[in-house]
């Protein structure tokens, strides 16, 4: 059994991640969590604090010379930005004249629409939104992709099987039908402003949040996560909450601002007739294949061997600059919403995130398939059972 949880604030000391139930020998190291932290703070349109807040990496527990021990993996992800906000955020009573005057702790008495604020103040009994968008930001996802890269890790190291993700639109610019990138293709994808396979699509995309920052407005978009290498059979048709698609929709889902998730061709299958919906069967010298890979490598909630093809809808950002109307929650009167600053669009960096979702449910997967304490043993048992498969 895999599990994780993560703790901590938008402006806190740090985020800490637990990661349990991982097989012992995955090879890892600080410098592997900060390389994967930076490709989260990285894409165009992304707002002032990607630019001067770092990700501190200490590895707390789990991991002995660069090597996972079988114990849970807990990394904590420090913010350089904390000390402007020790007393801001103390977990300690603060006294009120330290407090005095301090901008920073102004109340913020006018929730976001599309954000956390309104409704987490109503459900917690907050008098602002403070305490509610400091655990709802999605610095949040800095301590997903720091334990999302251990998993990435794992699958690559015991698996075999690599991951990546590509921007597929940015508002209505779009990427042309067919676009695959490859693992191989993952640096170059990185180092595109927008996480775009395509160049003269991305050139568009660039356009596009231009415009809109210009306009005061923010903008959002679709991310595609591909694996390539699963065996057939991670997941299971047996129950609900073993199909992994289920688990993978509701990983993805789980990610601030995203509000759809499609399986393969998905939204698009729905309107294809039955001929040309499903990927046929071919006999082949080294087992059989689908012809096509409509259903992105998931039948029946079970990896089918195919590439894994999974996308997230992500909205456009809720504090936006040319604020909506709102409510002031200590007058009642109508007001714009509060905005200080925010990014005009993040789904670049949702993508890396996604990646990491798509990271954690795999290794979970695998853990349940294979079973195995070290990343040998469950090479080991992955070799055995696909060299047993009485179809291939
Ligand atoms: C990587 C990333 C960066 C984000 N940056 C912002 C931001 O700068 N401003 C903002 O209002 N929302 C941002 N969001 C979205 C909010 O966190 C999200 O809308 C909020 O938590 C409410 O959750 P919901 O949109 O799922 O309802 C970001 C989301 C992600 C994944
Ligand atoms: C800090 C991160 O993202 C933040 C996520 C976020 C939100 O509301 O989700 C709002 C922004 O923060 P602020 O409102 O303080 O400008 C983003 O910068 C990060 O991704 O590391």
């Amino acid at each position: 059994m895999l599990r994780w949880l993560t703790a901590g604030e938008s402006h806190g000391p740090a985020l800490v991640a637990i990661l349990e139930g991982l097989p012992a020998g995955v090879s890892v190291a600080s410098d592997d969590i900060s390389a994967a932290l930076r490709r989260r703070r990285a894409g165009y349109g992304r707002g002032a604090r990607m630019k001067f807040e770092q990700d501190q990496v200490t590895l707390v527990g789990g991991i002995r010379h660069g090597s996972t021990m079988g114990g849970p993996v807990a990394i904590e992800v420090g913010n350089s930005e904390w000390p402007k906000w020790e007393q801001v955020m103390s977990a300690d009573p603060v006294a009120a004249a330290d407090l005095d005057g301090v901008a920073r702790n102004a109340p913020l008495t006018r929730p976001r629409p599309g954000h956390a604020d309104l409704v987490g103040m109503q459900k917690y009994g907050h008098d602002e939104a403070r305490p509610v968008l400091e655990r709802a930001s999605a610095r949040e996802t800095a301590a997903r992709v720091a334990i999302g890269e251990v998993a990435r890790r794992f699958c690559a190291q015991a698996l075999g099987v690599h991951i990546l993700s590509h921007v597929v639109s940015m508002g209505e610019v779009a990427v042309p039908d067919g676009t695959l990138p490859e693992p191989g293709d993952l640096d170059r994808i990185d180092a595109d402003p927008l996480r775009c396979f395509d160049a003269d699509t991305s050139a568009r995309m660039v356009a596009e949040v231009d415009d809109t920052k210009k306009a005061g407005d923010t903008l959002g978009g679709v991310v595609e996560v591909l694996a390539y290498g699963l065996p057939p059979g991670l997941g299971s048709h047996v129950h609900w909450d073993r199909r992994l698609d289920a688990r993978l929709a509701g990983a993805l889902m789980g990610i601030q601002a995203i509000k759809g998730v499609e399986v393969g061709d998905g939204f698009r299958t729905a309107a294809r007739r039955g001929s040309l919906a499903h990927d046929a069967i071919d006999p082949g010298p080294e087992g059989v294949r689908r012809r096509t890979n409509r259903a992105g490598g998931v039948e029946g909630g079970m990896t089918t061997g195919e590439p894994l093809r999974v996308r997230a809808a992500m909205k456009p950002i809720a504090t936006v600059p040319r604020a909506l109307d709102t409510v002031d929650v200590t007058t009642g009167a109508s007001t714009p919403a509060h905005h200080q600053r925010s990014d005009v669009t993040a789904v670049p960096a949702a993508g890396v995130v996604a990646e990491a979702m798509v990271a954690l449910v795999l290794a979970e997967a695998a853990v349940e398939k294979f079973g195995g304490d070290s990343v040998a043993e469950v090479a080991r048992n992955l070799r055995g059972y696909v060299d047993s498969l009485a179809i291939t």
